[in-house]
């Protein structure tokens, strides 16, 4: 059933490693930190190269080596290298998993995360002449009507980032939470668009509002998380029955980390704290979540072995498991602080809930930035462990009234079994299915000629059908003698047919 279509998914991460310009405000040691593999699942190879002035040879016995593994790996430094990956080619990748969880109405959220200036707004939104994963998602996703919003997240505040008017545009916005659909922004404006390029000036008006600010890496760093969200809808027939799920996109700008520098403005630092504050948070969050996913992990393996090996076994691998930790059973699941920061609030389901994740995880190749890399994949190689439970979002209404016609196809097949027990005989059911007046008619004439005998010849079963005004009190049984007096009424299962 199409509600029931839960699943484990593990959270995609992949690492795409951009240009150099990205790093062009510093003098930049041209030297790649790390070479990525190509093949999937992929590797990336961390090297670090302590040039102290010496030639690149000489410093292979200093060399140290670390190797991750994601889902994908990118090199997207130069165009002229052979495996340059574009950005159609990361599109083909990740928008059309995202595309594809979406059209079967998963929640689906693809942040990018990493060190300030290391191509996060390029990956995400791109430029005019290399557009970047959300433009591409737009272009397919709304074609229909989609209702869309652009938000950011400054010094912990919410903002929005479509807001028409001065004032309007600085408000800061409440974050609320929702028991069933979870935390969401109050009052944030939603605009429905209906073609593509409506979706592309929103994004244009957003990013435009969006705060930047020079940093010593980047002449225009975003200073802010910024999430693009797309409500994408879905009617479909399934089994001659509608259906409509809504899925929620949510396409994640984060802002960059840095270091403090205290040559920076007061501003400067304040939003650097926040932002390293957020990010923190995030984290913490993704550690958490990767932690309680793998206890869970741990406590479904012990079970399986449990329930499939034979009693010796079962003893074996049991106490060699709960060895370390006290077992399964008996260790508790993390607290995941969300509250924390907006940011994790807000992306509450999206880490570790009701929605496929992806995670892009941006990095320079410059030598200096080997630190910042280094913790950027670590960060990651974590959120790797995290497995949420995405589930299809259908409209409760629709859901309602599906589930209600199934109920009624259930109940209308018992009604026709229970009357093929009651009247087998093929006669009976010719004469309900002939005249009826005529029956009628030859049992009233019994009935005077012994009106004791046949006092009761009639029985009308009226189905009373509340489906639609959304309660399944389906039948009640009114036998009704030949003058139409209820003689008794009783719950049963009816068609509305009159029969005898
Ligand atoms: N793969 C790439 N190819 C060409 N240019 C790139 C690439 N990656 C990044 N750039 C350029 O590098 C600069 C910095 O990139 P970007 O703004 O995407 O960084 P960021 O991670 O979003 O930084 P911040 O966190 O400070 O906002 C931009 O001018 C961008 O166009």
């Amino acid at each position: 059933m199409l509600l029931d279509a839960s699943l484990h998914c593990p959270c995609k991460v992949c690492v795409k490693c951009n240009s150099l310009q990205a790093a062009s405000k510093r003098t930049v040691k041209q030297i790649p930190v790390y070479i990525l593999g190509l093949g999937k699942p992929d590797l990336a190879t961390v090297c670090d190269v302590h040039l102290d002035g010496r030639t690149e040879g000489a410093v292979d016995s200093r060399e140290k080596l670390l190797e991750f593994c994601f889902d994908y790996c990118y090199w997207s430094v130069d165009p002229a290298e052979p495996h340059y990956a574009s950005q159609e080619e990361v599109f083909q990748d990740l928008g059309v998993s995202v595309l594809s969880g979406a059209s079967e109405g998963y929640n689906v959220c693809l942040f990018a995360y990493g060190q300030t200036g290391s191509g996060k707004t390029y990956t995400m939104m791109g430029t005019p002449e290399s557009i970047g994963l959300t433009p591409r998602i737009c272009q397919d996703v709304v074609s229909s009507f989609c209702p869309c919003s652009f938000l950011e997240i400054y010094n912990e505040r919410v903002r929005d980032l479509l807001r028409g008017g001065e004032q309007k545009k600085r408000a800061s916005l409440k974050v609320r939470e929702h028991p069933d659909k979870g935390p969401y922004v109050q009052d944030l404006s939603q605009h429905v668009v209906s073609g593509c390029k409506q979706a592309m000036d929103l994004l244009e008006e957003g990013i435009a509002n969006r705060i930047t600010a020079a940093t010593h890496n980047h002449d225009a760093s975003s200073r802010s998380h910024a999430i693009f969200t797309i409500q994408y809808t879905q009617a479909i027939l399934e089994n001659n029955l509608p259906s409509e799920t809504v899925s929620k996109i949510n396409l994640v700008d984060l802002a960059g980390s840095e270091r403090a520098d205290p040559h920076y403005c007061r501003d400067r630092l304040t939003e650097g704290s926040n932002i390293n504050k957020s990010l923190v948070t995030l984290g913490i969050v993704i550690s958490a979540l990767a932690q309680n996913s793998q206890m869970s992990n741990s406590c479904q393996s012990i079970n399986s072995v449990a329930s499939e090996g034979d009693g010796s076994t079962v003893g074996s691998h049991s106490s060699s498991l709960s060895g370390g930790g006290g077992g399964g059973g008996g260790r508790r699941h993390c607290f995941i602080p969300y509250r924390d920061s907006v940011l994790t609030w807000l992306l509450k389901d999206s880490l570790g809930g009701n929605s496929k994740t992806i995670m892009i995880a941006t990095v320079s190749p410059s030598a200096n930035s080997y630190n910042e890399t280094l913790s950027t994949l670590r960060y990651a190689a974590h959120a790797r462990n995290i497995v949420n439970k995405p589930r299809v979002n259908e409209d409760a209404n629709v859901r309602l009234i599906r589930e209600l016609r199934e109920e009624i196809d259930r109940l209308k097949n018992m009604l026709l079994s229970f009357e093929m027990q009651r009247n087998p005989s093929p006669s009976l059911s010719d004469e309900r299915d002939g005249n009826l007046s005529e029956i009628v008619l030859q049992n009233e004439l019994k009935v005077t000629q012994n009106r004791h005998a046949y006092s009761l010849l009639t029985a009308a079963y009226i189905c009373v059908s509340e489906c639609l005004s959304q309660r399944a009190q389906l039948n009640v049984f009114h036998q009704v003698d030949i003058y139409g007096n209820v003689t008794e009424n009783e719950s049963g299962l009816t068609c509305g047919n009159i029969s005898l």
